[in-house]
């Protein structure tokens, strides 16, 4: 199995390191633009081998997509991350150029890969992808609420003074800070519902916390976050290589399903070999699918820039 990761900066080299560490390829190319760096983090990580014990065989290139041929899987973390004070939104002007061109030349030489779209805003650049390089939807695959989730069972293990392995917990919608939706009242710990374990306030509170997860590292940072984002980035990788079928949060394109169509954004999906299986179906309250809607027309005024844009 061969696998491509574009971006050998904070995000894409870390989730190549747990992807290597995990053994998901025999091959994994890194890919960036900017000359010999993608080379230098591969041959540090391959020599990592020896001490960590893994034998993928990681390869740095300069922007050669020949390198790429071949891939099952195709990460795309190319682009600007946000510094303080940015919405990921702000990030369009120049990520969507870098996500189109990055996609249409690894179709070139893998076309029937499965494309994992990291960079930002990603709702718009996964949904770019969908319109614009003609691909069966569920090969197009959006991260983010697959991390939002981690960062919800992070805060909710704090508040809860517990091993956040032990929670259940998702957070759809948007990727955003005030498009995510944490799911409180589907969080269980260990089959309890969070709702009976903790006050409202605290509840409230955590579910804050997680939406503006990635703005507080960012400001912690000076630029966003990698470790949690390449490892959910892997966990994805993981379930399609190995065919898990495991449920996770991610950003696909909806034809109805949650009431929404023509967009891309978080809700619950089985991910295998396939890419995304199928949507499942969390039965929203009235007051959640207002939301939820919400969250939409928020991600469709960002889609609407892409047309501004003339990229789709
Ligand atoms: N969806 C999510 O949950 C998350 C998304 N992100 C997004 O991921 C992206 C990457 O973040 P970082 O790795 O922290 O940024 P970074 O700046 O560390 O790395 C980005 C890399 O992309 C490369 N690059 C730029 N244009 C390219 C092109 N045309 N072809 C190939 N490589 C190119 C750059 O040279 C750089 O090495 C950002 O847009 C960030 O907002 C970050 C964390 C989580
Ligand atoms: O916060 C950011 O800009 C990067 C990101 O998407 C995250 O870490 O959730």
């Amino acid at each position: 199995m061969k696998i491509t990761v574009v971006g050998a900066g904070a995000v894409g080299a870390t989730c190549a390191d747990n992807i290597a560490r995990k053994e998901l390829a025999e091959e994994l190319i890194l890919l960036d633009i900017k000359e010999g760096f993608a080379e230098g983090k591969a041959i540090d990580m391959m020599q990592t081998s020896a001490l960590l014990g893994f034998n993928t065989k990681i390869k740095g290139v300069t922007n050669d997509y020949s390198k790429t041929a071949g891939s099952a899987v195709a990460v795309i973390t190319s682009g600007l991350p946000r510094k303080p004070g940015m919405t990921r939104e702000e990030l369009i002007g120049i990520n969507a150029g870098i996500v189109k061109s990055v996609a249409e030349n690894i179709l070139k030489f893998s076309p029937d890969a499965i494309l994992i779209i990291v960079s930002n805003p990603m709702d718009t650049m996964t949904y770019l992808s969908l319109k614009s390089l003609g691909l069966p939807k569920n090969r197009i695959i959006g991260m983010g609420g697959t991390l939002d989730s981690a960062r919800f069972k992070y805060y909710l293990s704090v508040a809860m003074n517990c091993n956040s392995n032990d929670l259940q917990g998702f957070v759809i919608g948007g990727h955003g800070d005030t498009t995510m939706i944490p799911l409180t009242r589907y969080a269980t710990y260990q089959s309890l519902n969070v709702t009976d374990l903790l006050s409202e306030e605290v509840l409230a509170k955590v579910a804050a916390d997680t939406m503006i997860g990635g703005a507080t590292l960012t400001g912690l940072l000076g630029t966003s976050a990698w470790y949690a984002p390449g490892a959910a980035v892997c966990a994805l990788v993981e379930s399609i290589v190995r065919d898990e079928k495991k449920l996770f949060t991610c950003s696909v394109s909806l034809e109805g399903e949650y009431h929404q169509e023509d967009i891309c954004l978080g809700v619950p999906v089985i991910v295998g070999r396939t890419g995304w299986e199928k949507v499942i179906d969390y039965n929203l309250t009235e007051e959640e699918q207002q939301t939820f809607n919400k969250s939409a027309d928020a991600v469709r005024s960002m889609n609407n820039v892409l047309k501004e844009m003339k990229l789709i």
